[in-house]
């Protein structure tokens, strides 16, 4: 009866900067971390000055490169969210992209670069609303917030407010001066035009500037050295740069494309582009991808960073969408498979799965789908070119904003790896965070410690008045009060009952430790129920080429959990899973308790590992532990290493210390931790944890330390209820991050519960995330479909001005 309640869950969720090491990480890392939490499938890459900085490049010292991130968020065998299954590494996972120092410069000198960066964005709310672009749009939105956040970074605590009414002034300003056309825009762009012979990159020029201005070939390659084509496209001079095309794979096509590749070198050497297209056909692209040394070639020349600034573009988009068996595939997703496979193999030669391109679909074939404006339209309903167009202008926006600003690139794709540097306070607080298990039931224990004084009193479950459980229909009949004292009735009841058996499984494990300590010798470990391990979620179709149906969980002994980690994107289709996670833990002795996680993987290039140890020794007499870890992980091509070991005692009833030392070898340095922790318990509901460490390493020192109020609610730990301050200080060459923290599990009432989540710093930069969750309460959803009709809307107003205002013009 109480199950036809419908679930609604709310998630509102608002992003405003992120929060942590914010000036010890590079920007665009930084930016790359802000997209994701953006809706949108595909984020819009952030531009880099490598092309502006190239002349310099050769001189400056090089900037620490990128390395490949940890997969942390790999679940193994998980092909969708239907089975639950635990991440294989611990949620502690180093963020690998953000283990290097950013290259940003704070103290560097300023050339008022936030006045020229003002100009920039009135160029570009112009370009928006030429380009028929609403400033709504999530891509409009995400460049505004990009460069707002890039002068904030900049700005002093004096100009913070200007920033704000600058932007606001901004959108004012191109109003008027595109209303009124006064001054005549000044944009240009320059693309640089790379891809395979015959796939359509003279055509796609042509089209944009709507006149055959470069030669085209259907038989033989057309374009033989590399030419610049010039034109103005809705008042935005555009100069593509028109290159030869590769050679498909063969003996003598490397060679040739070699020079080809280097002939673009050293004509972008003088003339940097400030977009890169790389075109491929989107009917031609198979999942094996055949053009992966042609991908490796492109990055050995021109270097790894030329995919921070490339967009993918997939001409002959209108091509019959077919899927492996022939029938017909739906076109978004024939697509996004196409892109995924480009987009993989581009990660393959970037050691870097976070890169995300943005992509453009283009259709030049004469005969294409028209609007009645004459626009080319494609299957999906959109027309291409204004959104060709926009993108570029997009990208070059952001790459302009990024070098006035002197960001330096800190990806650094394709820098030696014997130049990277671990940044220290990322490694601090890794090394904080990074606690020492002293055993299996860790958890337990402290539930053990909770109820321990009540273990002997009745349950009060037990001593409640037997309750008549009401069918459908009676409960029907019951009026609106009655009905509510009912349920609050059967939901006190199962708090109690659930406490019950949290008592029960105590009391057992309570006896089993007397036993042990009875019979030392007796090491047979009770039987414990059988759990069925997650399995990999198979497939709709009993397609017997799809590897889940061949792989299944392997359970070896009761101690060893060996799974695969599955990626359909993997290296070998035939083969199906790119690794292997490995779980163990073992109670050596009674004392005595061993764990170790790890996933490896390998392909024909690569091998990638991570893992973690933990070993920790108990002195009962004392509650005294001592523990040990060692973590490996693989970094690119280099390996960190990093070894910890304490002590945690028990210094009074609810007080407990930790002592830590840490050892990080990345590099060829070493870098030496050392950190103090004390928790206290007030009572059973609060926790309070402080702690304060320091790392030293390069002749260099980052100190750091967190503070952490935990109140739980009155039914801890039958309920999860708790809310959490966290405030935590970094600091790094003279510079102090401050983050503060407040994190609540709330139950509002039977059947409504609240998430909310606030994290700020210092530079009044953070997130916020509210998510009500309800069973009972209809009036939340009401709340966010008025939310959708909102913005449905205004969108609909907001198309209807921009009508309104072209029928004006
Ligand atoms: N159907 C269709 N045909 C296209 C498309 N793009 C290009 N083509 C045709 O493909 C042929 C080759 O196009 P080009 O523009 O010469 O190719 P390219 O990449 O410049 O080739 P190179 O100059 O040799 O490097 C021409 O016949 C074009 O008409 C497209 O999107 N759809
Ligand atoms: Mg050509």
């Amino acid at each position: 009866m109480l199950e036809t309640k419908c679930g609604i869950t709310l998630t509102a969720s608002s992003c405003c900067g992120s929060v942590g090491q914010v000036v010890m990480k590079g920007f665009k890392d930084w930016v790359f971390a802000l997209s994701n939490s953006m809706a949108s499938s595909r984020p819009l890459l952030g531009s880099d000055p490598f092309f502006r900085d190239s002349q310099e490049q050769d001189n400056q010292s090089q900037v620490p490169a990128a390395l490949e991130p940890v997969t942390g968020s790999e679940t193994p065998c998980s092909t969708s969210g239907d089975v639950e299954i635990q991440p294989p590494l611990s949620q502690q996972q180093v963020p690998l992209e953000s283990l290097y120092q950013s290259s940003i410069d704070l103290n560097g000198k300023k050339h008022n670069p936030l006045a020229k960066i003002g100009d920039l964005q009135v160029q570009f709310l112009r370009l928006v609303q030429r380009f028929g672009q609403s400033q709504n749009n999530i891509l409009v939105s995400k460049v505004l917030y990009r460069v707002h956040l890039a002068m904030l970074i900049r700005a002093e605590e004096s100009e913070l407010k200007s920033v704000k009414l600058r932007q606001d002034r901004a959108k004012a300003l191109a109003k008027e001066q595109e209303s009124s056309g006064i001054p005549e825009l000044d944009f240009s762009l320059r693309i640089l035009v790379l891809g395979k012979t015959g796939v359509g990159k003279s055509a796609t020029i042509n089209s944009i500037f709507g006149q055959s201005k470069s030669e085209t070939d259907a038989f033989r390659p057309a374009t033989d050295r590399i030419e610049e084509v010039m034109g103005t496209v809705s008042g935005v001079k555009v100069t593509f740069i028109d290159t030869p095309g590769f050679h498909p794979l063969s003996s003598s096509s490397t060679r040739k494309n070699r020079k080809i590749l280097l002939s673009i070198k050293r004509y972008v050497k003088k003339r940097p582009p400030d977009v890169v297209l790389y075109l491929d056909r989107l009917d031609m692209i198979d999942m094996r991808y055949s053009d992966f040394s042609l991908l490796q070639l492109i990055t050995e020349i021109l270097g790894a960073a030329i995919w921070l600034n490339t967009i993918l573009v997939m001409t002959h988009s209108t091509a019959t969408t077919e899927g492996r068996n022939g029938q017909s595939v739906n076109y978004e997703s024939y697509v996004g498979q196409r892109m995924d496979v480009v987009q993989h193999y581009i990660h393959q030669v970037v050691s870097d799965t976070k890169l995300e391109n943005p992509v453009l679909l283009v259709e030049n074939h004469p005969s294409c789908k028209k609007n009645l404006a004459g626009e080319y339209v494609l299957p999906n309903g959109l027309v291409w070119k204004p959104q060709f167009m926009f993108l570029c202008v997009c990208t070059k926006v952001l790459g302009d904003v990024q070098s006035l600003l002197r960001f330096r690139d800190s990806i650094g794709l394709g820098q030696p790896s014997s130049t990277r540097t671990a940044s220290l306070p990322h490694l601090l607080s890794v090394f904080l965070r990074r606690s020492l298990s002293s055993g299996a039931d860790e958890a337990e224990k402290e539930i053990d410690k909770l109820l321990n004084l009540e273990l002997e009193e009745e349950d009060e479950y037990d001593q409640l008045p037997t309750i008549r459980i009401l069918g459908k229909s009676r409960f029907e009949k019951l009026s609106k009060s009655q009905k509510k004292e009912y349920l609050d009735e059967l939901d006190y009841r199962e708090t109690l009952y659930l406490k019950k058996q949290l008592k029960e499984e105590c009391r057992r494990r309570r006896d089993e430790k007397l036993i042990e300590e009875k019979n030392p010798n007796d090491t047979e470990q009770s039987d414990q129920a059988a759990v069925p391990l997650p399995d990999m979620a198979g497939p709709d179709s009993f397609d017997s080429d799809f590897p889940a149906h061949r792989y299944r969980c392997v359970a070896a002994g009761d101690q060893w959990l060996v799974r695969p980690v599955y990626d359909p994107q993997g290296w070998d289709r035939d083969v199906g899973f790119d690794g292997i996670n490995i779980e163990t833990a073992a109670k050596i002795k009674r004392n005595l308790f061993a764990s170790a996680t790890g996933q490896v993987s390998r392909d024909k290039q690569r091998f990638t590992i991570q893992s973690e140890t933990n070993a920790a020794y108990t002195r009962n007499s004392r509650e005294q532990t001592f523990a040990v870890a060692v973590d490996l992980q693989s970094s690119g091509e280099d390996l960190v290493y990093s070894c910890q070991g304490g002590t945690k005692l028990q210094t009074f009833k609810h007080n407990t210390t930790d002592l830590g030392v840490g050892v990080t070898s990345f590099g060829g340095k070493y870098y030496v931790g050392g950190k103090l922790e004390d928790t206290l318990l007030v009572g059973k509901r609060v926790k309070l944890t402080v702690n304060a460490g320091q790392m030293r390493g390069s002749g260099q020192t980052a100190h750091g330390g967190s503070f952490e109020a935990c109140i739980r609610g009155r039914d801890y730990p039958v309920r999860n209820e708790q809310i959490s301050l966290t405030m935590t200080a970094l600091s790094f060459n003279r510079e102090l991050v401050l983050n503060y923290g407040l994190q609540t599990q709330l139950r509002l009432a039977r059947g409504t519960n609240i998430d909310v989540n606030i994290n700020m710093n210092n530079r009044k930069m953070g997130k916020i995330n509210v998510k009500l969750n309800s069973s009972e309460h209809w009036e939340i959803a009401l709340i966010s479909a008025l939310t959708m009709f909102k913005a449905l809307v205004r969108r609909r107003k907001s198309e209807m001005t921009k009508e309104n205002e072209e029928e004006e013009l």
